[in-house]
């Protein structure tokens, strides 16, 4: 198991905000992000004020990209040595990774996800890829809860059209999403720099498209691998998320704009309570863990409960349900979001005190995400995971057949011996069927 981890980066003012006269009210020490409330802060000793004048959150990363002479100042190339490196060798190692950005309009989650240079798709890795590595990437947008290919555009209007469906196994997916086999990583930035097109394109036409939807740019590696002399492959994902500007979750600047109705904001709405409600989860599992360490063997061993309600005094093992379907980002974003991924959120923030009430709450919800716990596993072949398991076992076996034989001449031990060496044989013989040779 493994919690989400949280980033959070500070942009620099933008020319708009040092024309208004914007003073900086964020700060960052370390790994805690703080953050001032300069009207509390104005009031002499802030009588009959009981806000906060600055409150602080702690995070795994926080970047201030404010200013590039600052000692402290993280570019690029920083954020990419924590978040790049951890998401590029979790994939490697057969990982579902989730990157995600958060924050308002504005606030850096293009320019630190999908932004030149580019967090991981980098330029001088343009050479060819490994011949035992396949990689495919698709893209794509959700657009008042309708999912559109980026990199396939015949048909604008019926392009806004595609369905989710749910895989038994596999989970949910986008049906007839186009995928297209790279080589290199040169022809991963073209897809990705034709699918940003096309979503600017269509911004053109759509009333301000690109800051109301979310985009998901996924990268599906297969690697061959040899395990235990038998080939078989190991499949992972990468899901870079650019969600909308986050003030759409804002209820009251969802009703300014009746014409759209309540979708344009549905998905970010929903994903805030997924993850409060996750976090939830997680903290009540986490005490209950603690006070009973029965508990302890995973979601396995939780049973969920559909009211959504805990019972009794004290910390309680029923779960709160998790309403994933409920907009086509969290069903979509399923496995990041406690389920089989290794998730980063990275919340992006304004510095400036005209921001403030938009920064407190991308700070708060980031402070809630860190609370949810994912379950991410290596994704091996069912059989060849089999196999190796049997093969422990029949070396195991094998060690104890020997011991015993040592150990015991007596013709009363025959029949245990026996039952051992049969035990060895049926094992052989599984591997033989699921492996094709033992
Ligand atoms: N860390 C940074 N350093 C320098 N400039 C930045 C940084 N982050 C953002 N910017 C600049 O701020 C502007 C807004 O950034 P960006 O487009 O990434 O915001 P956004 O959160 O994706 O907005 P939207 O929600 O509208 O899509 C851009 O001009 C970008 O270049």
């Amino acid at each position: 198991m493994a919690n989400v981890r949280v980033a959070v980066r500070v942009r620099p003012l933008s020319k708009r905000e040092i024309k208004e006269g914007g003073r900086i009210i964020v700060e960052v020490d370390g790994n805690v992000a703080k953050i001032r409330n300069l009207k509390v802060d104005s009031r002499p000793d802030g009588f009959g004020d009981f806000r906060e004048k600055i409150v602080a959150f702690g995070f795994d990363y926080c970047y201030w990209s404010v200013n590039p002479e600052d000692p402290q100042y993280a570019s690029q190339d920083v954020v990419f040595q924590d978040l790049g490196t951890e998401v590029l060798s979790g994939a490697a190692k057969g990982y579902n990774i989730c990157l995600f950005a958060y924050g308002q309009t504005g606030s850096g989650k293009t320019y630190t996800m999908l932004g030149t240079p580019g967090l991981f798709i980098r330029e001088e890795d343009y050479a060819p890829l490994p011949s035992s590595c396949r990689i495919k990437v698709s893209f794509l947008e959700i657009y008042n809860e309708r999912v559109r290919d980026l990199l396939k555009q015949s048909d604008k209007k019926k392009s806004y059209s595609l369905r989710v469906r749910e895989h038994p196994e596999l989970g949910p997916y986008v049906q007839g999403l186009s995928q297209h086999v790279v080589t290199n990583y040169k022809q991963v930035i073209q897809l990705l720099e034709e699918g940003i097109a096309n979503r600017i394109t269509a911004a053109t036409h759509i009333h301000e498209a690109s800051s109301r939807s979310h985009a998901i740019f996924t990268i599906y590696y297969t690697q061959a691998v040899l395990e235990n002399n038998l080939p078989s492959e190991i499949a992972s994902k990468i899901n870079l998320v650019d969600l909308a500007g986050s003030e759409r979750a804002d209820p009251s600047y969802c009703k300014d704009r009746i014409t759209e109705g309540a979708n344009i904001n549905k998905s970010l709405v929903t994903l805030g309570i997924v993850i409060s409600t996750l976090a939830q989860n997680s903290q009540a599992f986490s005490s209950c863990q603690s006070l009973n360490s029965a508990a302890s063997d995973g979601d396995s061993g939780i049973p969920s409960s559909p009211s959504g309600t805990s019972s009794g005094a004290g910390p309680s093992r029923r779960q709160s349900y998790i309403p994933y379907r409920d907009s086509v980002l969290t069903w979509l974003l399923k496995d990041s979001l406690g389920g089989n991924s290794k998730t980063i959120m990275v919340a992006t923030v304004s510095p400036a005190h005209t921001s403030y009430s938009e920064t407190m709450s991308t700070l708060r919800y980031a402070s809630n995400a860190k609370h949810i716990i994912n379950k991410p596993r290596v994704n091996e072949d069912a059989n060849v995971k089999l196999i190796r398991e049997l093969r422990e076992e029949i070396r195991r076996l094998k060690a104890m057949l020997l011991n015993f034989e040592l150990r015991n001449f007596s013709p009363l031990n025959e029949e245990k011996d026996e039952n051992l060496k049969e035990l060895v044989l049926q094992n052989e013989l599984k591997v033989g069927i699921l492996g094709g040779h033992s």
